[in-house]
């Protein structure tokens, strides 16, 4: 799997993030190439695999994961395709990073989180790259000093100028709020026990049907509170903050920072989250594990807390979190 100098990656899917996750690899990735670029669209395939040299264009994703010039996957297809391609490259003892969500389902990926420990040896690598991004390390610095003191609750935006026509309300769980369910975690080290999913007053700029904003208080294992203002038609720019407020003090991130959109927001994260993938993988044989960071458990957890979102979602309650041992 490794051994070589350089790691012979396929990216499957290569619309936004997939297409990224090539130019990131071409141009500022060390230890690995592109050797597969794959999209069930064949010209979006051969259009990005012109920006990958010595690479091919694959149509099929289970021809790209199993090809013999492929040592490892960055999937970037839409997360319904997830749990198939993961398991596809658990079948052929492939290193993933997947992006996030793993599933769309907390069942789907708890099976992946079985599937891996029957194999043996970590595989998947979940794309939470916030646990890369220099802000969200310095708040988990000020968080581990002590300066705080005990956390007790925190405070998130995160906002889209604006999303495609198919973004519905589950979406705005399922895919804005899961970063604020693994930062949480990822950051106060602890598992959410509980969800309440509230719905304001819709913008009227939203398409028809699309529950924009939502509130959302999620509760923690001590009984630390979180809240979450997600709102993805402000119309106005990316922005992404957060403040933990302990005993003894306060810190935030993202104050005063509005980007275009997360490429250009979080560009040095999606860099250091693929380095260190790389370097994980290399390392692998060595180590046993070819992930760095988030893992299968991980993405479970996150979708077991969307899972319960969703269902929140339909009632204004709050609905308890249940996670199983896999
Ligand atoms: N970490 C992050 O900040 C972000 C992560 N994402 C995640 O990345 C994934 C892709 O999202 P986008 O790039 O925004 O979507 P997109 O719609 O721009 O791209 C998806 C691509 O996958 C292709 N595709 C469709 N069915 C496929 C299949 N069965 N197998 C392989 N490819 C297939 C499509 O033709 C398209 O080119 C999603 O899981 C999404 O949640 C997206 C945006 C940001
Ligand atoms: O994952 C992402 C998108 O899918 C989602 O639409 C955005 O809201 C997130 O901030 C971005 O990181």
């Amino acid at each position: 799997m490794t051994g070589r100098d350089e790691l012979r990656v396929a990216v499957v899917g290569v619309g936004v993030m997939g297409a990224d996750h090539v130019r990131r690899i071409v141009e500022r990735v060390r230890g690995a190439r592109c050797t597969v670029v794959s999209d069930v669209l064949p010209d979006r395939a051969a259009a990005v695999s012109a920006f990958a040299p010595g690479s091919r264009a694959v149509a099929d994703p289970y021809d790209a994961i199993a090809a013999d010039d492929v040592d490892a996957v960055v999937l970037a297809s839409p997360a319904t395709m997830h749990e198939k391609q993961v398991l596809a490259c658990l079948a052929a003892r492939k290193p993933v990073l997947c992006e996030k969500p793993l599933t769309t389902e907390a069942e789907t990926a708890l099976d992946i989180v079985r599937r891996e420990i029957e194999s043996g040896v970590e595989l998947v690598q979940v794309g939470f790259m916030r646990r890369y991004d220099t802000e969200y390390l310095a708040l988990r610095d000020a968080i581990a000093s002590g300066k705080l003191g005990t956390p007790l609750v925190a405070h998130c935006v995160h906002r889209n100028p604006s999303v495609p026509d198919y973004f519905d309300s589950s979406m705005v769980i399922k895919d804005c709020l899961v970063h604020e369910i693994d930062a949480t975690r990822y950051l106060l080290g602890e598992e959410i026990r509980s969800v309440q999913v509230l719905r304001p007053t819709p913008n009227s700029q939203a398409r028809r049907g699309l529950q924009d904003p939502q509130l959302v208080i999620m509760e923690t294992t001590s009984g630390r509170l979180v809240d979450v203002e997600l709102f993805v038609t402000s119309g106005i720019g990316y922005e992404v903050r957060m403040e933990v407020v302990g005993e003894s003090g306060s810190a935030t991130l993202g104050f005063g920072r509005k980007s275009p959109g997360f490429i250009d927001h979080f560009a040095a994260a999606y860099d250091a989250e693929v380095q260190s993938w790389v370097d994980a993988v290399h390392a692998g044989p060595a180590t046993g594990s070819f992930v760095d960071g988030p893992g299968a458990w991980d993405g479970y957890a996150a979708a077991a807390v969307c899972a319960a979102g969703l269902l929140s979602l339909q009632t204004g309650n709050r609905v308890s979190v249940e996670l199983e041992q896999p």
